[in-house]
């Protein structure tokens, strides 16, 4: 079996297949938890004399998903290291539940790791053990439990990744897909309230690619846990994440609602999202100025620059199969995102109006968009500054204090929130 033959999502009582018909939204598993908050201040981080990247500055907010994209070398993998603390950055902070990784005891990075599940590139299974004991192995080591819950929890995780009957299967017997499943199923053994995961899409076909997102979606509706995920794909970065990064020339260009980088006419972002030689990427990550006009003159006397299609614009955002949870996380957003709404850019600021439903629109006090009668948002386009959308206040923080009437939540929040 591959990723997506039956992917089985598991609700509070009962199992739904993906297609299954739409039922009454099911109670999540983690009942009054939520995903922590991540917040990431001036982090820089190099070898030697080799600067990755620095200064990076931005908050995962807490049990939404994030993606970050950036060309191959600009550190994505490193970024994730640092955050569990496998990596010392050179300096800045990123604090989780008040505790600094970057900084911390090694007593306090033992304890906050096991708030982290992590899905390798490779699923990073051990090739010698079933997935039984693949999975099982976190709670063997970091936990008392006995045997018998051990079970009850791999079997649950199995489940809820479309591995069931699979246990005794070798790594080396399976498909590439049910092995970035199984590394899934042993990040979530711990109940993690952050996941990270590398490029989980690695190897994986666009079907199989597909199903994977909407796995990625319906775990977060389940568990609310604070989701990040490394991607190259592209079609999974535009519609699975709340918010969107992305990492060039050592620097973090962007972070914020995916409605930013999704309209963005910056030059590296549309060349990214279109996947074409045109722009300032280049084989080795930078391109010169000669090179560029180089290439323009090409393209201009008609040789293809890689690219299919013009990528652009907001498309809808991967909703978690019917009869599972709302997702919190994306409630959480929504306040979150009409408070900063004034300080984006237009074309995604219209984007974010579009998509919330007329009841929502009058609940937060705002005018029916006048462009939006067809229900899709148009293809907008943004134009943002390089370093202006890092800026944002929605990239970093988001205001906590006292809200508006019209800025008040607009569903009772969950653990707190
Ligand atoms: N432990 C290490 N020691 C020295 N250099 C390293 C180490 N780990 C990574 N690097 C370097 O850091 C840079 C960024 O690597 P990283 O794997 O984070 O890139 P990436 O953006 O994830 O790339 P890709 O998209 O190709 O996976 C590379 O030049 C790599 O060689």
């Amino acid at each position: 079996m591959a990723v997506g033959t039956s992917v089985q999502v598991r609700t509070a009582g009962r199992t739904a297949g993906t297609g299954g018909a739409p039922a009454a939204a099911a109670e999540p598993l983690r009942e009054g938890a939520m995903g922590a908050e991540v917040v990431i201040e001036g982090l820089t981080k190099s070898f030697g004399k080799q600067a990755i990247w620095r200064d990076v500055t931005l908050n995962l907010p807490p049990g939404e998903v994030s993606v970050m994209l950036g060309p191959s070398g600009t550190g994505k993998s490193v970024f994730l290291k640092s955050m569990i603390g496998l990596l010392k950055p050179d300096s800045g902070k990123c604090e989780i539940n008040g505790v600094d990784i970057a900084r911390c005891s090694e007593r306090k990075l033992y304890e906050t790791r096991k708030l982290f599940g992590v899905l390798f590139q490779d699923g990073a299974l051990f090739g010698s053990m079933n997935l039984y004991d693949n999975v099982a192995f976190p709670l063997r080591e970091h936990t008392k439990k006995s045997e018998t819950e051990i079970r009850k929890i791999v079997l649950e995780k199995l489940e809820l990744t479309g591995l069931s009957g699979a246990e005794d299967k070798l790594p080396g017997e399976i498909s590439g897909g049910m092995r970035k499943r199984a590394g899934l199923a042993r990040a979530l053994v711990l109940d993690p309230e952050i996941i990270l995961c590398d490029e989980p899409d690695s190897g994986l076909d666009p079907v199989r690619t597909a199903y994977l997102s909407q796995l990625l979606i319906d775990l977060n509706a389940q568990i609310d846990a604070t989701i990040l995920i490394v991607t190259h794909n592209i079609n999974l970065a535009r519609t699975v994440p709340d918010n969107i990064g992305m990492l060039f020339r050592k620097e973090l260009v962007m972070f914020g609602p995916r409605e930013v980088l999704l309209t963005s006419d910056e030059p590296v972002v549309e060349q990214f999202l279109n996947g074409r030689r045109l722009g300032p990427i280049g084989m080795s990550e930078e391109k010169d100025s000669a090179q560029m006009a180089l290439e323009q003159e090409q393209a201009d006397a008609g040789h293809h620059d890689g690219s299919t299609e013009d990528v652009r614009g907001i498309v809808p955002q991967l909703q978690p199969t019917p009869g599972l949870p709302v997702r919190q996380g994306a409630v959480r957003r929504k306040d979150r995102v009409v408070q900063i709404l004034h300080t984006l850019p237009e074309p995604a600021r219209e984007g974010i109006i579009a998509s919330l439903t007329p009841e929502e629109r009058r609940h937060y006090g705002i005018p029916e968009p006048a462009v939006t009668a067809g229900g899709l948002t148009p293809a907008h386009r943004g134009n943002l500054p390089a370093g202006e959308v890092a800026d944002l206040p929605g990239a970093h923080a988001w205001p906590g204090g006292e809200q508006s009437a019209q800025t008040r939540p607009l569903r009772p929040r969950r653990g707190g929130a």
